[in-house]
This record gives structure tokens, sequence and C-alpha cells, in this order.
């Protein structure tokens, strides 16, 4: 899939960086890496090869505190994954977090919070080109989700094909944008109600659920709960499992399964932009935005 949207002037803004940090550019050996051995990322998304997998290689994300998703990392996120889709040598990416205790925050709020429309349009654009890269990779894609993981973050992992979610009381996964005073797009709906069924998803939505690791495994919206230090370790045994079967095979049956869904964003993507546009710029949401991260600045005390 074409990186098809006008990600152009950050993108090269964001490259300019990379050049600078010895081993750190996109497809570049890594400074401190043995010879052949390719480690590419960028400021706040760490890509290596696993060691102890041929073929796969490890996508952190490291956009403390938090891993909101912001135009930069979304920007940042969706050039590796073009680049490990376009390498050959891999076959699979597992998905995780740099950040203790957060896979990611979700939606960057300081996105959508006093901006202005072309702003807001040009983040949403990019949102949708992440779930897109993502819902629809050749690869196999495995979530490791060792952290807590509201609404975009959760969309992320729902776009993965295996979710591992550590068995951590103080972690919870969920579609809660109505307890912001917003609501999941139609795609987020989408993804959620192919993963968990209609019933569930209903409820969820409506009364933004952030589901704990037990009730998450009930409801099906990860696949596995593990202890938190065998997150990685089973995400790479389900790796092995999902490479076994023959790449065309996997990636044809994907697409017939997956297609559906993603054609109703691709079939509306302009409107989508222009209807996000329009919702998040209006008085009422600006101002749940502003007392939502009212409340996250409070909590601090
Ligand atoms: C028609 C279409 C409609 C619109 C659809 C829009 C869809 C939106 C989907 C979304 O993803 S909205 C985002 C939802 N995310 C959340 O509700 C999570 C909010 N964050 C938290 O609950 C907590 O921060 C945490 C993730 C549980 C972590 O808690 P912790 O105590 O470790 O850290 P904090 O002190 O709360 O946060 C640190 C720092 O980060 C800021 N921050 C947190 N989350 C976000 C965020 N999503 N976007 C931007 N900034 C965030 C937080 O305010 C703190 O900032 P400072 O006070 O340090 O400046």
């Amino acid at each position: 899939m074409a990186l098809t949207v006008g990600l152009r002037p950050l993108t090269r803004a964001l490259l300019r960086p990379w050049a600078r940090v010895p081993g750190a550019a996109l497809g570049r050996p890594a400074a401190g890496s043995g010879d052949g051995v390719r480690c590419f990322g960028s400021p706040r998304v760490l890509v290596e090869p696993d060691p102890a997998a041929v073929g796969v290689a490890v996508m952190k994300m490291r956009n403390p505190p938090v891993n909101s998703l912001s135009l930069e990392f979304l920007t940042e996120l969706l050039i590796s994954l073009e680049k490990l889709e376009n390498d050959k040598t891999f076959r699979g990416i597992i998905i995780t977090s740099d950040c203790p205790g957060i896979f990611s925050a979700g939606l960057d709020l300081l996105e959508m919070y006093g901006r202005d429309p072309a702003h807001c349009a040009e983040y949403w654009k990019a949102v949708q080109e992440l779930w897109l890269r993502v819902y629809l990779s050749n690869l196999v894609v495995i979530g490791a989700i060792n952290g807590i993981s509201p609404a975009g973050g959760c969309l992320l992992s729902l776009s993965c094909d295996y979710r591992v979610l550590a068995n951590n009381p103080k972690y919870a996964i969920g579609l809660n944008e109505t307890l912001l005073g917003i609501i999941a797009p139609f795609w987020f709906k989408d993804v959620l109600v192919n993963t968990i069924g209609h019933r569930a998803a209903e409820r969820a939505l409506q009364l933004g659920f952030l589901f704990p690791p037990s009730d998450a495994l009930q409801v099906g919206i990860v696949d596995q709960v593990v202890p938190e230090d065998q997150v990685q370790s089973t995400a790479r045994s389900v790796m092995a499992q999902w490479l076994a079967i023959p790449d065309h095979a996997r990636q044809l049956t994907k697409n017939l399964v997956r297609k559906p869904t993603a054609d109703r964003l691709l079939q509306q993507r302009d409107a989508d932009i222009q209807n996000f546009v329009r919702f998040i710029s209006r008085d009422s949401i600006q101002k749940s935005l502003h007392v939502y991260l009212e409340k996250l600045k409070q909590k601090k005390g």
C-alpha cells in the first residue's frame, strides 16, 4: 500500500535529524551492532531484528511519557512500517512499548485541542494512514501489549493479527472515547465489532469500558493474557506459529477477511476527515477535551 497522504513536509523534516544520528537512519546498520545486523528506526520508534527469530522485527514505541500518538510519532511509525513492509528480510513484526506501564495512551489530545482545521485534517489523515497500514499489513503483526492501552492505543492493538496482554491489574484496554465526551469513529467501531461481536461492542463503546486483563481475555479484545515477564516470549512463540503458514496463503486470507472493513474507510476518506474536523472543532467538543485534559493534570495533585 502506498503512503498516500500529505505527510511529505513533515516526513522530510523528520528525516533530517535522523541523518545526524549515527546508525539510526532507516536501513543502516546501528552503531554498535554487528556487521550486517540491520537496525532501523527513528527517535521515537526503535526497530530491531529479533535476535532469536529469523525474519521478525521488534518495533518498540518510545514517545515518553505515555506514547501518545502525536503527528510526529505517527509519521515515524508510518515510515518504519513502510520500510519493514518493503524489506523482504522481514515477515513479521512484534509491536510493543518502551514506556514502562504504558502501551499507548492513544491519540494525542493536544493534536485535537485548540488546533486549526487544517492541522486537524492533517492529523486525522495520519491516523487513518496508520490504521490502514497496520490493519492491512502483509506482515504478521503481533501486539505485545505491556501497558495500558486506551482508545487509539486499543485501535492499534486491535489492528494486530494477535494480541498478548501482560497480566497486570494496572493495565486496561478498550475504546473509552465516550468518557472523554467524544465518539469512536465508525472504523474504530467496526474493528471492535469484528473482534468482540456486536452486543459486547455496543456496551463497551457506549460505556467507554477499559477492560482489565481478565475481562479483556474473557470478552476477546485480547487473545492471551500472560505474566508480564512472558509477554515478549509469548509474542515470539505466537509469531512462530503464524510464520509456519505460507506467506501468500496467509496474506490473501488476511486480505479477504479485512478488506471489506478497510474499504468502508477507503471509499470515504475525505468525507471522514471532514467529519472529524467538523466534529472536533465544535465548541462543546473542545470544552469536553479541555475538561478531560484538566482532569489529567489534576490527577497529579
Ligand atoms: C468523529 C470522530 C471523533 C473523534 C475521535 C477521536 C478519537 C480519539 C481516540 C483517542 O485516542 S483520545 C485519547 C484517549 N486517551 C486516554 O483517555 C488516555 C489519557 N491518559 C491517561 O489516562 C493517563 O495519562 C495514562 C495513560 C493512564 C498514564 O497515566 P500516568 O499517571 O502514568 O501519566 P499522566 O500523568 O496521566 O500523563 C503524563 C502526561 O501525558 C499527558 N497525556 C496523557 N495522555 C495523553 C494523551 N492521550 N494525549 C496527550 N497527552 C496525554 C498528561 O496530560 C500528562 O501531561 P503533563 O501534565 O505531564 O504535561
